[in-house]
């Protein structure tokens, strides 16, 4: 018998390779499918020349969007989205993990269907470790020679892999064909030019997703699940110039908004949208969101389209009490709130990225972060507020290779605005803080180098930073620090500060620095990056794998539980 299943109120079966939606609209969408978009062609043909997305008439658009002068269509945009007949109930994010082979795409596509009454929205990230295969055939190509860039191992790698995926899955290669040649003339651009810029780079890795989301939604329609593909730098995604790094514009909301509605009411489809990317507002050139930008692809189309609820599908059962390669037994944590889980991605937590929490907790839109590996695991809820008063703490997170500076002011005591020459400073140079503790003639502070300066230039922004610095100060530059951020009730502080230093003294381990920072969600502690591990394993042990402390785990379940510790009452 032929197993089928219900999506939209249509009934569909498994694994069949024909179309059943045809009823939903008049349009051949597979053809549109097939086809790279014409903006991605001109693109690669201005690759090498760092050229940009589009003509000047799309830079002018998005010119007058950021100026405000498309009021009246992002009006009509935001109204039709608040209105009853949203056609969309949630984003379904798959990370790489979720994509890596035809096989799990089979299982994503039934595990989307499994929900009828869902009327998703589908970002995907690139299939399994493409992403890092780009960069590493980029930085390869640099240096290979136009000659040996067709033989770069990662090329051979990301091809044969999108080439047995579409074989597998019953697809056309032409839904990739095009891709795999224009990244390998792209490769040879960059041995040509022999320099990748950031600009390149970006344009370079942006091939993983417009790829895994071309795949994804040729199998949806050859399943019989009516899928559209979008390139997100296509449909109104708008970024800061930040190559590699770049932050999403206003304008972005309403503008996707309205492309996603306004498609759907003229041509109902399941949308398949590339995270990680974007469109620069002033290059018009491909960008990309940060490492793991996908989850703020997701939650960018949950606020824009005001959705119920936005799915990230990882390969773990959630966020977890700590990083699974460092703790084994780190177990799910049910709930968290939208700060708690801001602070856990920006101080480290490789799960979900640091700013994808940024649009949910504007728009209120729930995230649940799933397991598509075991999806009847309840994985982790985030909201605006959970009931915090069980709660103390929910997570141990390590970020290391960080840089502390001690900064000591050469004047006496009393000196007005010596923090402010200082922040000013870091302003000047760009450099971000991270934590930061003080007294009034001297402060702590850390840097995460990795994230404003590129590799080959660190050296050289540091010893430009102690010049400054030490303009106005004693500068005391300490390297290859570790952040460990115990997230969780700061209510709780001195019980969690009290078994914290237990732990450390119980394993020799000196902190160097401490700050509580004003969200009430975390305690920093600064160690060396040496003895960092074995702190997070120590601490980790004391807070959840313990019952010999004075602690005793809630359960855990989810519904009524919280990954909590307790005092016991005695
Ligand atoms: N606190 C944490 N909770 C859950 N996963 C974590 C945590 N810290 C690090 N990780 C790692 O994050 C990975 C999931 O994130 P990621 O690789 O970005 O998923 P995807 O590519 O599917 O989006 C897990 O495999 C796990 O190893
Ligand atoms: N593919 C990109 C974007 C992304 O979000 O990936 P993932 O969801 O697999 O972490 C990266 O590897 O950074």
């Amino acid at each position: 018998m032929e197993a089928s299943l219900h999506f939209h109120g249509v009934r569909i079966p498994c694994y069949s390779r024909t179309p059943r939606l045809s009823h939903l609209s008049s349009k051949p969408w597979l053809s549109s499918v097939a086809s790279p978009s014409r903006s991605f062609h001109a693109a690669m043909e201005n690759a090498c020349k760092g050229g940009s997305l589009r003509g000047n008439s799309e830079k002018k658009r998005i010119e007058a969007v950021l100026r405000g002068e498309e009021e009246e269509e992002e009006e009509e945009a935001t109204e039709s989205h608040g209105s009853d007949a949203a056609p969309f109930t949630c984003v379904m994010k798959f990370g790489g993990s979720s994509l890596a082979s035809a096989e799990r795409i089979r299982e994503i596509a039934q595990l989307i269907v499994s929900f009828p009454d869902e009327k998703p929205v589908v970002v995907l990230s690139a299939m399994g470790k493409t992403t890092n295969n780009l960069l590493l055939a980029g930085e390869k190509a640099v240096s290979c020679g136009v000659s040996n860039a067709s033989e770069i191992e990662e090329l051979s790698f990301i091809k044969q892999l999108h080439l047995r995926t579409v074989r597998e899955l019953g697809i056309d290669s032409s839904v990739i064909s095009a891709h795999l040649e224009e990244l390998e003339q792209l490769l040879k651009g960059i041995a040509m030019m022999k320099e990748l810029t950031l600009r390149t780079r970006d344009y370079l890795v942006s091939f993983g997703e417009c790829m895994s989301t071309r795949i994804f939604a040729a199998y949806l329609n050859n399943i019989g699940v009516k899928a559209r593909q979008y390139d997100a730098f296509d449909i109104g995604f708008i970024t800061t110039d930040d190559f590699t790094n770049a932050d999403i514009l206003e304008g972005t909301y309403p503008s996707v908004a309205k492309r996603l509605n306004d498609d759907w009411i003229s041509d109902p489809a399941i949308p398949v949208v590339t995270g990680f990317l974007g469109k620069g507002s002033k290059s018009c050139a491909v960008t990309t969101l940060g490492r793991g930008g996908s989850d703020l692809t997701a939650t960018t189309i949950g606020k824009s389209l005001g959705l119920r609820e936005v799915q990230v599908w990882k390969d773990v059962d959630g966020v977890l009490t700590c990083d699974p390669s460092i703790c084994p037994d780190a177990e799910p944590v049910p709930y968290l709130t939208f700060d708690e889980a801001a602070e856990l991605a920006y101080f480290g937590a490789q799960v979900l990225h640091p700013q994808s929490m940024r649009p949910a907790r504007d728009g209120e839109i729930p995230v649940r972060v799933k397991n598509s590996y075991n999806p009847k695991a309840p994985g982790t809820l985030i909201t605006k507020t959970r009931d915090m008063s069980k709660a103390v703490l929910t997570s141990i997170v390590l970020k290391q290779n960080v840089t502390l500076l001690d900064i000591v002011s050469t004047r006496m005591l009393g000196q007005v605005g010596f923090l402010a020459k200082v922040f000013s400073t870091f302003e000047d140079l760009g450099i971000s803080v991270d934590v930061v503790a003080t007294s009034e003639v001297s402060l702590s502070l850390t840097l995460d180098p990795s994230k404003f300066w590129s590799r080959e230039l660190i050296q050289q922004e540091l010893d430009k930073m102690e010049e400054e610095l030490e303009k106005i100060a004693f500068v005391n530059l300490l390297q290859r620090r570790s952040i460990i951020s115990l997230i969780g009730n700061v209510q709780y502080s001195s019980l969690i500060l009290e078994k914290a230093f237990h732990v450390l003294l119980t394993n020799q381990v000196n902190v160097q620095m401490i700050s509580q920072g004003a969200s009430k969600v975390n305690i920093s502690l600064i160690v060396n990056d040496s003895e960092a591990e074995k702190c997070v394993k120590a601490l980790h042990h004391a807070f959840f794998e313990s019952d010999d402390l004075l602690v005793v785990v809630l359960e855990s379940g989810f519904g009524n539980g919280s990954a909590a510790l307790l005092p016991i009452e005695t």
